[in-house]
């Protein structure tokens, strides 16, 4: 379900202590929104948060920071932290495009996308969260020992995605497209909401795993 208008979504998240409304102020100094040393590692394009949340209750070293575009969808994950509050986890409802407005050079250990919107036109392919003008924003932000993560079903966004790669001056260390036929690669996946969806509907996920 796709909820861009809940009434009220904008003043809960306006609201919330989870949430960082001005995350541009926060640029160069994430440490300190966390009070501690750990890394930070982000997901964009969150949805409703069960992977991120996940996360960070299997890695309370880690410090964790999700970002959504849609309120409405964001205002779901919300709701999860009222329920079971994590002390390293934070939301920033933001479009990514902006991403290096709000992260200092090198600031960030690790980047997950799950599941990006596959944008099927051409002329929208800049948007996809794989491509090239976003791996070049990633490039701006991660540790130059970082990671990135991505997972689809999306066998199409995933070529394409693989294909970015080299222009970009990225090399993928692991590439799979069958992610639950891999033993050894699933153990510790957390699932998202779309992949709980796509597997069980049996589509293979693909993955693959930079490390810079
Ligand atoms: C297909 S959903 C996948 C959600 C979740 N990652 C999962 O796997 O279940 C993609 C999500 O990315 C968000 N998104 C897409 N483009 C974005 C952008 N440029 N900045 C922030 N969020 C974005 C969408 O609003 C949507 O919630």
């Amino acid at each position: 379900m796709r909820l861009k208008n809940v009434p009220g979504s904008r003043e809960v998240i306006g609201e919330s202590r989870f949430v960082i409304h001005e995350p541009e102020l926060q640029k160069g100094k994430w440490k300190e929104v966390f009070g501690n040393e750990n890394p930070i590692h982000i997901e964009i394009g969150m949805g409703k948060g069960r992977f991120i949340m996940g996360m960070a209750g299997q890695h309370p070293e880690v410090n964790f920071i999700g970002i959504e575009k849609y309120s409405s969808v964001l205002l779901r994950a919300i709701q999860k932290m009222e329920e079971e509050e994590l002390p390293n986890v934070r939301f920033i409802r933001m479009d990514a495009e902006d991403i290096c407005n709000v992260f200092d050079k090198e600031e960030v250990s690790r980047i997950y996308l799950n599941f990006s919107d596959p944008w099927p036109k051409d002329r929208h392919a800049k948007r996809r969260l794989p491509s090239r003008q976003f791996l070049a924003r990633y490039d701006e932000i991660l540790k130059k020992d970082g990671t990135l993560e991505f997972k689809t079903d999306n066998r199409v966004l995933f070529d394409f995605a693989l294909e970015e790669l080299e222009p970009a001056g990225w090399k993928a260390d692991t590439v799979t497209f069958d992610l639950h036929a891999d033993e050894a690669l699933v153990r510790g996946n957390i699932m998202t909401e779309y992949e709980e969806r796509f597997s069980a509907a049996g589509n293979p996920i693909c993955k693959y795993v930079i490390r810079r």
